[in-house]
């Protein structure tokens, strides 16, 4: 590409140098700078990409981008762009490199505290029902359209992103389904992405360690949809919006008359609405009213909040142009999404889910919709994550405490944190309940499972699809699943992987 046209792409930018150079890359990484690759400087959460420049020159690159303007007798061979907002033009520039690839196909993304996986996968598979070939990218997979690894982030970085949905394109897929992090909106890795459907699931306490505080998370979230309105980029995104949600409602609200909406939930006031839901170990059943038309959905998923989950999912599917009767029929094979309410098996009366639930929201879900099946008890594992909010810990305890019989509190990546040190502060939100202290996590599955009863049901929270379980010195592999069966075998050849 030539810079001259990069460049035209921005309004704030200040140019030192000559724009008729051809350049065959953009990085953000002087490690992977070099002759006709652009470099630019980001200012990260751990160093400041400014301080990396020189770097950048001395493996060849000839053109940066930076948020200040070029030093005085500097090199004249070097053309020097000065931008207000680095990451932007990255995501910019990363689009053009790569054709902007999202025009070319349709694009649901998916924000909010908890259900953005769920929602995201049942997309993919509503996409993949009608196109054949989608891609899909969040927290657990990453799906091309040709083969699928496992994800290292939820959204990644924007050089990243636009290089995959490139990749997705060219593989034929028609449309992608992506979830969108707050983290990501707020670091501007999906500037300069158009979409078709933008989801908004529910805002609850999260990220507190990133954001400072709810409000703050939530105008991360907020920004995302107000960007849309203000510069759709070309596209006709539809925001679908959990209105059940207070957050959610206001989000609707305020986008009246800027961007089309389809509301969900169970409420009256909806484009999408639930209605009679019947429950069952192994899936529900509700009645579907979609823009004047009722349906009957069967999904294999349990759970009131997976309801909202599959509203959203069948409106967005909606707005990139899949029929609500489509997509109805499409649900009822739905996939198991890994590590969402999985049911591991049954030993000796006594049923194993694992499930993702990581807040106090998630958990205090998890723990209803298990309850629902009229265990004997409900005993649940669980555990916080180190170096993350830390103000979620007792809550966790409250919600884990209240929603079942019997609490295990045990380890979930410590990271550079005194495992006893977490444990305590989620005991603190723990109140009258009964409840034991294992902080080995092995130990404390295997001993659940083998001391569990006929009936009763056992929840281990908190990690569902990871491998790992990582701490201060070392990341071991780690899979609650693995482990779960392992114990179940261990008590009666009866169980069975799902
Ligand atoms: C704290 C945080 O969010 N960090 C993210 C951020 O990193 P950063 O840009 O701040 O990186 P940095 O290390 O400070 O480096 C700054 C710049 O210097 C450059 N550099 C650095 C070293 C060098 O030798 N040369 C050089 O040029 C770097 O390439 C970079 O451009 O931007 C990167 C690219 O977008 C992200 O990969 C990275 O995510 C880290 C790995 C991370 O753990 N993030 C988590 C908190 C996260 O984003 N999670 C969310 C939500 C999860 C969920 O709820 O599901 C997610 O979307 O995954
Ligand atoms: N719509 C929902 N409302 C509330 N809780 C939900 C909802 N959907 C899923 N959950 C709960 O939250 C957990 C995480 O769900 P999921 O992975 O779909 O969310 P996520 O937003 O992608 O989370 P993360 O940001 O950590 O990737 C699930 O395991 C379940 O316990
Ligand atoms: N996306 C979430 C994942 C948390 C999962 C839990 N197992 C933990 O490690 O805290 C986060 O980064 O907060
Ligand atoms: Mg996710």
């Amino acid at each position: 590409m030539i810079l001259r046209d990069l460049a035209a792409k921005l309004t704030r930018v200040t140019v030192a140098g000559s724009l008729d150079q051809e350049l065959s890359a953009v990085t953000d990484d002087s490690r992977k700078a070099g002759a006709g690759i652009l470099f630019v400087a980001v200012r990260g959460e751990v160093v400041d990409g400014h301080d990396y420049i020189d770097k950048a020159l001395e493996a060849g690159s000839t053109v940066i981008v930076a948020e200040h303007a070029q030093p005085r007798n500097f090199s004249t061979d070097v053309t020097w762009l000065h931008v207000p907002d680095s990451r932007y033009v990255l995501a910019v520039f990363a689009s053009a490199f790569n054709g902007d690839a999202w025009k070319d196909m349709a694009v649901a993304g998916v924000t909010g505290t908890n259900g953005k996986t769920t929602t995201a996968f049942l997309v993919h598979h509503l996409m993949k029902s009608q196109w054949h070939r989608a891609g899909l990218l969040g927290t657990v997979t990453v799906d091309d359209g040709e083969t699928e690894v496992a994800a290292t982030s939820t959204t990644p970085g924007s050089l990243e992103l636009q290089n995959l949905l490139g990749r997705m394109r060219d593989h034929g897929c028609r449309g992608v389904s992506m979830e969108v992090s707050s983290h990501g909106i707020d670091q501007q890795r999906i500037a300069s992405l158009g979409f078709d459907a933008a989801i908004f699931t529910n805002l609850t306490q999260d990220h507190l360690d990133y954001h400072g505080t709810m409000e703050r998370y939530f105008e991360a979230k907020k920004s995302w949809f107000d960007k849309l309105a203000d510069n759709p980029l070309g596209k006709k995104p539809v925001a679908v919006i959990n209105v059940d949600d207070a957050h959610g409602l206001e989000i609707a609200e305020s986008l009246e008359g800027k961007l089309p909406v389809y509301r969900f939930g169970f409420g009256v006031h909806t484009d999408f609405r639930a209605n009679n839901l019947k429950q069952s170990a192994r899936g529900m059943e509700f009645e579907l009213t979609a823009k004047g038309k009722s349906f009957l959905v069967r999904a294999p998923l349990i759970g009131r909040f997976n309801v909202y989950n599959l509203l959203g999912a069948i409106a967005a599917a909606s707005a990139c142009g899949i029929r609500p009767r489509e997509s109805v029929a499409a649900i009822a094979e739905a996939p198991q999404v890994p590590g969402r309410m999985e049911n591991i098996g049954h030993a000796g009366g006594a049923t194993v889910f694992v499930d993702y639930a990581h807040t106090p929201d998630a958990l205090e879900n998890a723990c209803r919709t298990l309850r629902e099946l009229n265990p004997r008890r409900l005993i649940t594992v669980f555990g916080c994550g180190g170096d993350r909010d830390r103000a979620k810990r007792p809550l966790m305890g409250a919600a884990a405490a209240q929603g079942s019989d019997i609490c295990i509190i045990t380890s979930d990546n410590p990271r550079s944190e005194e495992p006893m040190a977490i444990i305590q502060e989620i005991e603190k939100g723990m109140g009258g309940a009964t409840y034991k202290v294992i902080a080995d996590r092995e130990e404390a599955i295997s001993s659940v499972i083998k001391a569990a009863r006929a009936g009763d049901i056992v929840l281990i929270a908190g990690k569902g699809h990871e491998t790992y379980q990582q701490f201060a010195d070392r990341t071991i592999d780690f899979d609650d699943r693995k482990h779960a069966w392992k114990a179940l075998r261990e008590r009666s050849e009866t169980a069975e992987r799902p």
